[in-house]
């Protein structure tokens, strides 16, 4: 195994940190910690990077255990959500600065690497602009670009999309990918968006209250939750009980059977976009379903129907 976290555990108090992280990572891997905030990311992702000491466990990297050396001694670079570049200096400086410092390359041949790696994040033309006159998205190149070119055998990205407008999030989504597999470099990305884990990661690590809940493929999380907390927190999901016990259920699995004699009556409804949120009930108990697709949208309050599932999940309750 390339990276694995051993029963990695760093608290603060009784309540707040991160308990027995357990975490196998692949060589060009692309691993996301996904979950709320305040749900112990930000600390996995620091103990990695060196910048807090684990109470207890390890951090083997290709066998060796890093949880006592000092972050500069560590092949890891870190994108902070807020990039941390040196404004007063400009494109070519901020990224050749890091190659001097950890690669100890002399002057000319940093620059020459920085150029390269200006290249491939696309900012070409820009070497000499100060980066307090770029745009949020180039800012994030910039700092991709100096972590990158650092040579680290680790990438960690501590929400780097998250100060970015929702159209420049997509793109830069798409584009770091594409660095990803062009350079096949392993990456730790830290976020709270399920969009951007399921659609970015090999891996996905769903956290909650310093705790791991599930470890899978997005398609894994997203059709296979093993409890009622990752159904919940990734997609949009129905959770129905059968004779005592809970199912997930996926809006395009399920749909309303138009019948008079049917148990449930349509209650409620909200119209979404993505979906339509209706409440039935069966005359004792009221059931949230959430229905994807045009068709779906047009029932009205009041009519009987019956559900028609084509798959579920059995789940736990944790
Ligand atoms: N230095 C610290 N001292 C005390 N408590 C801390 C410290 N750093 C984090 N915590 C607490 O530990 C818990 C986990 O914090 P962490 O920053 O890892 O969460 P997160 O999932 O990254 O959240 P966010 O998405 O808001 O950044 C939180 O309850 C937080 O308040």
């Amino acid at each position: 195994m390339f990276l694995k976290l051993v029963n990695l555990t760093k608290m603060f108090d009784e309540e707040n940190g991160v308990k027995n992280i357990n975490i196998d990572v692949n060589e060009g891997e692309f691993v996301t910690i996904l979950g709320p905030s305040g749900c112990g990311k930000t600390t996995t992702l620091n103990l990695i990077g060196g910048f807090l000491k684990a109470d207890s466990g390890q951090i083997l990297l290709e066998g060796e255990d890093m949880k006592d050396l000092p972050p500069e001694k560590r092949p890891v670079s870190t994108v902070f959500q807020s990039y941390a570049l040196f404004p007063h200096m400009n494109v070519v400086e901020n990224v050749s600065y890091g190659i001097r410092f950890y690669r100890k390359e002399k002057k000319k041949k940093a620059l020459k690497i920085a150029m390269e790696y200006i290249n491939i994040v696309g900012l070409s033309g820009y070497e000499k602009y100060k980066v307090g006159n770029l745009s949020g998205g180039q800012q994030q190149r910039v700092a991709l670009a100096r972590s990158m070119a650092t040579n680290p055998k680790i990438l960690l990205l501590d929400e780097p999309l998250s100060n970015l407008d929702a159209s420049l999030r997509v793109k830069m989504r798409e584009e770091l990918k594409d660095l990803q597999n062009k350079l096949n470099i392993t990456m730790i990305f830290v976020t709270h968006d399920q969009s951007e884990a399921l659609s970015l990661s090999d891996k996905i690590v769903v956290m909650n209250k310093g705790n791991i809940m599930q470890i899978g493929s997005p398609s894994e999380v997203y059709f296979s939750p093993t409890n009622e907390y990752v159904a919940s927190f990734i997609g949009k999901s129905n959770l129905i009980e059968i004779s005592g016990d809970r199912f997930l259920v996926r809006p395009e699995d399920i749909k309303f059977r138009p019948n008079s004699e049917g148990k449930y009556t349509i209650k409620h409804k909200i119209f979404m976009g993505q979906y339509t949120e209706y409440i039935v009930s069966d005359g004792e108990k009221n059931i949230e379903v959430n229905l994807s697709g045009k068709e779906n949208a047009s029932f009205l309050i009041g009519s009987k129907i019956d559900l028609e599932i084509a798959h579920k999940t059995q789940l736990r309750v944790i």
